[in-house]
């Protein structure tokens, strides 16, 4: 009689496999079926699962407010993802909560003990962009006065959150997707390259897909960076998360302004919710935040009424002084003309105050991109 018996070995999956018989004692042997391969995906999947629930976890998504079907969804899949250290992309409309996602993830995870680095692609000054994410050796340019580590390397063992990934220049991409690929990197003026561990998180609110087909975004780097996607709704798109981020957001606000001497707690009224759930918020949680802290402070209810919130909304004020339009029957008014002029006159104001930045003009515009003022901005000239 044959018996077979399974020896585990150092990992969970190296199996030796024996037999013994009376006239060959015990030898190692082998079988036909490739053990590892049929049950290795199935033990990685409890290992994800049983991990998504743990307390580490857990407490890393703990301050991110998701009652809506939609934010738990996304929630559970990135409680997975966190686990599995894959590449991640994760899109949504500014002020959505990309960042805190992406933070969230990396506590989660098994890199938690190690730096999360965060950078938004679209501030870097072109000419400086390759030593800020790369680093560079002394003397590589003038002021380079001494070695620098690039946040890939600062990032070490760690999390890179990249932010606005959709405005990396032709040649950035180049080396991102190298640093994804290799894992690693090369320090400008450096001859010898460096190996780097690091997981990236992109992130962006531009359609990556529709950039690789104008091909302003590399193909192979999309794949790269698009392993797990999570994509986060915007706010008017989750109603069922308004009450409680209104909440949550209150409260950090009362413990932000609790220093001040004249501080008195605030909360708000149903009436006030009611009408936080009618607005559209294209800044989504950051201007909810922005308009709440601004009604703490203006305010002098100590619950917050519609009115407080309508008084500190910025959109409001801007429709409150368009002036009324009078028009009559014989008159004509070139109302694209205007249109055009109103559109210059903001994006020259916006690209003004953001220092030329196309990225921040447009998202200070509540714009989808820079591609579409950079249209808007051709289209009115
Ligand atoms: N689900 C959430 N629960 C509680 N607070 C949230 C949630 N999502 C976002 N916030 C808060 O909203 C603000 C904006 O979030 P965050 O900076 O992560 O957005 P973002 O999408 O990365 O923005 P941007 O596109 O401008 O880079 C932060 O103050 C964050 O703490």
């Amino acid at each position: 009689m044959t018996a077979v018996s399974v020896l585990l070995g150092e990992g969970v999956y190296n199996c030796k496999f024996f037999q013994s018989s009376k006239e060959n004692k015990v030898e190692l042997t082998t079988l036909p079926i490739d053990f590892s391969a049929t049950y290795k995906k199935v033990a990685a999947a409890r290992i994800v699962n049983s991990h998504a629930r743990s307390p580490k976890v857990e407490n890393a998504f703990v301050a991110m407010v998701a009652n809506s079907p939609e934010m738990k969804d996304l929630v559970t899949k990135a409680k997975k993802l966190a686990n599995s250290d894959l590449p991640t992309l994760v899109l949504g409309e500014t002020g959505t909560g990309k960042e805190m996602l992406s933070q969230a993830i990396h506590h989660a995870g098994m890199r938690s003990d190690n730096p999360f680095k965060a950078v938004n692609c679209g501030a870097l000054p072109e000419s400086l962009s390759d030593s800020i994410l790369f680093g560079h050796v002394k003397g590589s340019f003038t002021g380079a006065d001494k070695d620098h580590q690039g946040l890939f390397e600062q990032a070490s063992g760690g999390t890179l959150f990249s932010d606005e990934v959709g405005e990396l220049s032709a040649s950035i991409q180049v080396k991102l997707l190298r640093a994804l690929q290799e894992g690693e990197i090369t320090r400008v003026g450096d001859t010898n390259s460096r190996k780097v561990d690091v997981r990236v998180i992109a992130a962006t609110h531009q359609n990556l897909q529709q950039m690789v087909l104008n091909g302003t975004f590399r193909e192979d780097l999309f794949y790269r960076l698009a392993v797990g996607v999570l994509k986060i709704p915007a706010l008017r798109q989750r109603s069922a998360d308004i009450e409680s981020l209104t909440q949550s957001v209150l409260m950090q606000v009362n413990q932000q302004v609790s220093k001040h001497p004249d501080f008195e707690s605030k909360e708000i009224s149903q009436d006030g919710i009611n009408f936080i759930k009618q607005q559209t918020w294209p800044g989504n949680i950051r201007e909810l935040w922005n308009t709440l802290s601004r009604a703490v402070l203006f305010s002098d209810n100590k619950i917050l009424q519609a009115e407080d919130i309508k008084a500190a909304l910025i959109s409001h004020e801007n429709k409150a002084s368009q002036p009324p339009v009078v028009l009559s029957a014989e008159e004509y008014f070139d109302l694209p003309q205007h249109i055009d002029s109103i559109k210059r006159n903001y994006i020259e104001a916006a690209l003004k105050s953001c220092l030329d930045s196309k990225t921040k003009a447009a998202k200070m515009l509540c714009l989808n991109n820079h591609q579409t003022l950079s249209n808007w901005l051709k289209e009115s000239s």
